[in-house]
C-alpha cells in the first residue's frame, strides 16, 4: 500500500474486490505524459508490452525486453498516484519456470514501484502464477488471444470461436484464477466465451475485444486516442489526436519557414542590444539555400 499526497493508491485487492460491482476501468500507459492524462480517470494503468509495437515500431511484442518494461514502468509509477500500476512481463522473462518468473517479476516490483505484474497464459502458467502470488507478487492473468504467442498462432485473429478452443480458454482462466490471479484479462474472444468466464470467475474479468459482459475493460491508449494508423475491430476511437498533432506540426513548420516563429515573446532580451532588422527572403531561393 502506498500513500501519496494523503491519497491511498488503489491496490490489487481493491481491484479484486470490484467483482460484481462498478466496471473496472483500465488503460495502457507507457510514459509520464500518458500516465498523467489517465491516472485520475482509471482504476489501473497497464504498462503493456504492446509498447514494443506502438512506441518502438516492432511488428509483434516478442522483441520487448525486461529492461524496456522496467524503464517505462518506473516512468508511469512516478507520474501517477491514484491508479494501480500493472506491468506486463515480456516474452522470454518468465516462461522458463516459476523461479525465472520470480526473478523477473521481483525486479519489476523493486525497480518500478508498480503494484502488480501481468503474464500471458493459462493452464501451463498456473504453477508460475501460484509461485509469484505466494511470494507477495500480485498477478493479473491474460487468456484468449495472447499476443506473445503470435509465432505459434500465426496471426492476431480472435480466439475461442470453436468448441475446442473455447473450452481450452475456459480451462485456462480457471487455472490461473485458482492459482491466485487477482483479475483476468480476456482478449479477443466471442461474447459467449467472455460471459462464461465472467460468470465462473470469482475475480474481475477485464475485456479487450471480449464484449461488454466483462467486469471491466482495457484498451491501448494510443488506439482510442487516434494515434495508431490501424486499429483492431474492438477499438472505439474517442479522439483523433494524431490529426490534431499533425496539424500543429504543419503550422510550426510553416511558421519557421516564414520566420513567424520564434516571436519576440519567445526571445531572451539582452540590455542594450537591438535585434537587427533581418532581410526576409523573397520567393527566389537564395544562393545559400541552393
Ligand atoms: N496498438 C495495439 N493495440 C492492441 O490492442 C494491441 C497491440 N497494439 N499490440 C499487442 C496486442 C496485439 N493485439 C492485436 C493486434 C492486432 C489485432 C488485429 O489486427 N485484429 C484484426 C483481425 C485480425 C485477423 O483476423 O487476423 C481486427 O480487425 O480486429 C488484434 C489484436 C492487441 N494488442
Ligand atoms: C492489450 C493489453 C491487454 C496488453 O497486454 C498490452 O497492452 O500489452
Ligand atoms: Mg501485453
Amino acid at each position: 500500500m502506498s500513500v501519496v499526497g494523503g491519497v491511498r493508491r488503489l491496490t490489487a485487492p481493491d481491484i479484486r474486490a470490484r467483482k460484481g460491482g462498478a466496471p473496472v476501468v483500465g488503460l495502457t500507459a507507457y510514459h509520464a505524459p500518458g500516465a498523467r492524462l489517465a491516472d485520475e480517470h482509471c482504476d489501473f494503468l497497464l504498462v503493456g508490452d504492446s509498447l514494443g509495437m506502438v512506441l518502438y515500431g516492432y511488428d509483434t511484442t516478442v522483441p520487448v525486453t525486461l529492461d524496456m518494461m522496467i524503464a517505462h514502468g518506473a516512468a508511469v509509477v512516478r507520474a501517477s498516484r491514484h491508479a494501480l500500476v500493472v506491468v506486463d512481463l515480456p516474452f522470454g522473462s518468465y516462461e522458463e519456470g516459476p523461479q525465472a518468473a520470480f526473478r523477473a517479476a521481483s525486479r519489476v516490483m523493486k525497480e518500478t514501484g508498480c503494484g502488480a505484474v501481468k503474464l500471458e497464459g493459462g493452464c501451463h502458467m498456473a504453477a508460475t502464477v501460484g509461485y509469484l502470488v505466494e511470494r507477495g507478487i500480485p498477478v493479473m492473468g491474460h487468456v484468449g488471444l495472447t499476443p506473445q504467442s503470435i509465432n505459434s498462432f500465426g496471426s492476431f485473429r480472435p480466439r475461442g470461436r470453436d468448441d475446442i478452443e473455447s473450452e481450452a480458454i475456459a480451462a485456462d482462466g480457471e487455472a490461473v484464477v485458482s492459482a491466485g490471479a487477482f483479475a483476468l484479462v480476456v482478449e479477443a474472444v466471442p461474447v459467449r466465451v467472455a460471459a462464461a468466464l465472467t460468470r465462473a470467475m470469482p475475480v474481475p474479468t477485464i475485456g479487450i475485444g471480449a464484449s461488454v459482459v466483462c467486469d471491466g475493460q482495457i484498451l491501448v491508449a494510443e488506439d482510442m486516442l487516434g494515434l495508431t494508423p490501424r486499429v483492431p475491430k474492438f477499438v472505439r476511437r474517442y479522439a483523433e489526436v494524431g490529426a490534431i498533432a499533425s496539424d500543429a506540426v504543419a503550422r510550426y513548420a510553416r511558421d519557421v519557414r516564414n520566420r513567424a516563429f520564434p516571436g519576440v515573446e519567445n526571445t531572451y532580451a539582452e540590455p542594450g542590444f537591438e535585434a537587427p532588422e533581418i532581410d526576409l527572403p523573397d520567393d527566389e531561393p537564395s544562393a545559400a539555400a541552393k
